[in-house]
């Protein structure tokens, strides 16, 4: 926690910590990234480490979005979660994940993000990469709505900040909540502000882990149809990841994850309910 202030009060401190920590980065999911990452990572800090190894020997076929190269990831030594994962996903695509519980698809996310480091392949994103975390508790930082946009603007006049953050607020429908407290709010409306925020960014790359898990079916499905608009316009290279069979309509692509490979990556429309089962 004093860790995250200093971060946040101090910036240029910032670029130190960062630097030094991947070398000692443990395999935890943790506030720090997040703040760090949605606040300052406007440039690959984390993902400069994710593409060493042998990407000068492999380069993307499509314009890139997100390029992920026979990526394994273990939390354990005896449990591999990520046994070479390779797919690419353009600007403008709006791709689903799919995996039965504990398949490793937030690991997956993570390690797209760059929070998580793989244990070989690599990564490889269009900058900013921006991430929404599936409990929407995660994905909001400051105590007021207003603080969690004027941090992403740090470098506007304060008038321009306030134009900016309602302008994006507007666009999630949620402008009437720009002096709200954070905690006041609806898990569907933390998503759309956490959306609505990290938006500001101008991301190339948006991943959302199961954003819409703590929604009824028909936030769901406003949420899903905002966020396509939304990414739409900014031709954005999206990846959503879903257990959810109705969601999968939205996408323009799905891949399905099964013991950590990838076992389909086609046409919505070719998917078989088998692909939806818990194994
Ligand atoms: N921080 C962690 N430390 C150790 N093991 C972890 C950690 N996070 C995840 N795991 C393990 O990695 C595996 C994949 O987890 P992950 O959360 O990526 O799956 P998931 O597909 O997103 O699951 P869900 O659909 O339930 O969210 C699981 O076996 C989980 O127990």
């Amino acid at each position: 926690m004093i860790l995250s202030f200093q971060v946040i009060s101090s910036p240029s401190l910032l670029g130190v910590s960062t630097f030094l920590k991947p070398r000692n980065l443990e395999p935890t999911r943790s506030r720090f990234n997040l703040i760090i990452s949605k606040r300052y990572c406007t440039f690959p800090i984390f993902g400069v480490y994710s593409q060493l190894g042998n990407s000068q020997y492999l380069t993307p076929k499509e314009e890139v979005g997100i390029f992920v190269c026979d990526v394994h990831f273990s939390w354990s030594r005896t449990r591999p979660v990520l046994k070479g994962i390779s797919f690419q996903v353009p600007p403008g695509q709006f791709c689903m994940i799919l995996g039965s519980n504990g398949s490793g698809k937030s690991t997956l996310c993570e390690v797209i993000y760059g929070s998580l480091i793989p244990h070989k392949g690599f990564v490889k994103t269009a900058k900013p990469t921006a991430l929404i975390y599936q409990s929407p508790d995660d994905n909001l930082v400051f105590p007021t709505v207003e603080s969690e946009f004027i941090c992403c603007l740090r470098n506007e006049t304060e008038e321009k900040k306030e134009e900016m953050a309602r302008s994006a607020l507007r666009k999630v429908g949620l402008e009437h909540l720009y002096y709200s407290r954070v905690d006041g709010l609806s898990g569907g409306e933390k998503q759309r502000v956490a959306v609505a925020s990290l938006l500001l960014l101008n991301p190339a790359v948006l991943i959302l882990d199961e954003p819409t898990a703590s929604m009824d079916a028909s936030s769901r499905e406003d949420f899903i149809r905002l966020v396509k608009t939304l990414v739409a316009e900014k031709n954005l290279a999206v990846l959503w990841v879903t257990h959810l069979q109705e969601e999968q309509r939205y996408a323009d692509r799905l891949i399905r994850i099964h013991s950590g490979k990838v076992i389909y990556d086609g046409e919505p429309t070719k998917v078989t309910t088998s692909c939806f089962q818990v194994e």
